[in-house]
């Protein structure tokens, strides 16, 4: 099978994520998306950055309902902070009958090239890329192994929606509702 690695922070998914999945699973080749949550970043240091099993937590229950959809949580065991090329060898190791993509927003297209080892995954993996607003200019455009996904702009972040929580402002409608609840019940962001 054809599947999109979608890797993330996820602090906390937003219904951009959601889009983005299902926009490259349902108008690409890919026939499943797994979201890969991110214990650390290597280039984000983040005060708010909720622990990775509450992420995990809400990345579950938003993509419940979707059959397409699946989480997994194959970072936490590993090595921090998370390097993506070290995390796309063991899920091929793990399932080798299975040909993985990479799903990224365009904004980390500009700063793919500093990632670990990029050079090995556009050779053994590949981009999709789904375009995203303000992001810089990148020559990786034009590479034969980086596929842009023609959909809508869509101007929402999770650091809008955590200054949102803290200016006691609502999220209504940008993220699940069953994360919405989640959130507000455990006292998230405040
Ligand atoms: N609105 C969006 N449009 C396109 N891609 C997005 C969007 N939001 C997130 N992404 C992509 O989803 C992946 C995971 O993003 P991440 O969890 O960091 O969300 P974020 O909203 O960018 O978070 P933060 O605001 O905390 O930096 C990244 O590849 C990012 O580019
Ligand atoms: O491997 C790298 O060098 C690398 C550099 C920057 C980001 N990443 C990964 O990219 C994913 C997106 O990160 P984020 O925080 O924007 O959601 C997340 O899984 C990070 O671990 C990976």
């Amino acid at each position: 099978m054809k599947i999109g690695l979608f890797f993330g922070s996820f602090n906390p998914i937003h219904i951009g994520h959601l889009i983005v999945a299902n926009v490259m699973a349902t108008t690409t080749d890919l026939e499943q998306v797994w979201f890969v949550v991110s214990p650390q970043n290597p280039f984000k240091k983040n005060k708010s950055l909720l622990h990775e099993f509450d992420r995990y937590d809400m990345v579950e229950k938003a993509i419940m309902d979707n059959p397409k959809f699946r989480v997994t949580n194959i970072e936490f065991s590993m090595p921090k902070p998370s390097y993506t090329i070290d995390t796309l060898i063991r899920l091929q190791e793990k399932h080798p009958q299975h040909e993985f993509k990479l799903i990224i927003g365009g904004d980390n297209l500009a700063q793919f090239p500093n990632w670990k080892n990029h050079d090995k995954i556009l050779e053994y993996f590949g981009l999709y890329v789904y375009p995203r607003p303000n992001a810089e200019p990148s020559p990786l455009e034009n590479h034969p192994q980086v596929r842009l996904v023609n959909a809508p702009l869509l101007d929402i972040s999770a650091t809008f929606i955590r200054e949102c929580l803290k200016k006691g402002q609502s999220i209504s409608y940008m993220i699940p509702e069953v994360v919405e609840e989640f959130i507000h019940r455990k006292k998230f962001y405040l």
